[in-house]
């Protein structure tokens, strides 16, 4: 049977790291859209207007190298306030939702817009200092120059791009469960995600 999973939140709040081991409790199939706009924000880059990539999108331009660089992240959000790019990607994600075994998509407009039905809602947040400094830890980690500032400044500019856009604006749906992980462990973070889930009727896999 196909149980859906919608995990919505800001940038770096800790939704893809939920969204993984939710999808390994419960035995199900997980897609990170933000890899979706992040790959067609990539392209716009490369000079392609962004409508027809996101038509074009296909599965490799999912596994080009440098997607998560704050520069792609900047472009994501700028491809994702346009309606057409927008549609372009419904029906993939939909597809995706109600696939036998179930399914976990993270994003910003999951419980909204692509899953309304969907079976379990967690809308994840974060203070964006402590988002700026976990996304800051991770390019460090990968080895890009970056400034503290910069990346909070960054965080503070999608944010507000993601959540004032009129298509499909992140916010929670009125029946998502919302976790802040501001002062939560990643344990943590998990653990309450997986309750509510299982409280919404989720069965973990044996
Ligand atoms: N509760 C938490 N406490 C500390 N660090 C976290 C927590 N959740 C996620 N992180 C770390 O913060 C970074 C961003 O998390 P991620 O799950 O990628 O966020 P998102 O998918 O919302 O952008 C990762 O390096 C991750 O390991
Ligand atoms: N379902 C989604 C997922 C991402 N996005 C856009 O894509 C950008 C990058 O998303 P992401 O989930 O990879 O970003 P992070 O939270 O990982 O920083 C976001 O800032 C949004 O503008 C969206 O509009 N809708």
């Amino acid at each position: 049977m196909a149980f859906t999973i919608a995990i919505d939140g800001p940038a770096a709040s800790g939704k893809g790291t939920i969204s993984r081991e939710v999808a390994r409790v419960f035995g199900c199939a997980h897609l990170d859209t933000g890899l979706l706009y992040r790959a067609v924000g990539r392209r716009m880059l490369d000079g392609e207007p962004p409508i027809e990539a996101a038509r074009a999108l296909c599965a490799a331009d999912l596994e080009v190298e440098g997607l998560r660089t704050p520069g792609v992240g900047d472009a994501a959000s700028k491809v994702a306030v346009i309606p057409e790019v927008r549609a372009a990607l419904v029906d993939f994600q939909r597809a995706f939702a109600r696939r036998d075994g179930g399914a976990v998509l993270d994003g910003r407009d999951i419980g909204t817009v692509i899953c309304p039905e969907a079976e379990a809602k967690l809308f994840v947040i974060a203070s964006p200092e402590v988002r700026a400094r976990r996304r800051y830890d991770e390019y460090v980690t990968a080895g890009e120059s970056v400034d503290f500032d910069r990346v909070l400044e960054d965080v503070r500019a999608r944010d507000e791009r993601d959540m004032g856009r009129a298509d499909a604006p992140l916010r929670p749906a009125e029946d998502a469960v919302q976790i802040d992980t501001t002062t939560l462990s990643i344990d943590e973070a998990v653990a309450t995600a997986i309750a509510a889930i299982e409280a919404r009727g989720g069965v973990r896999a044996s």
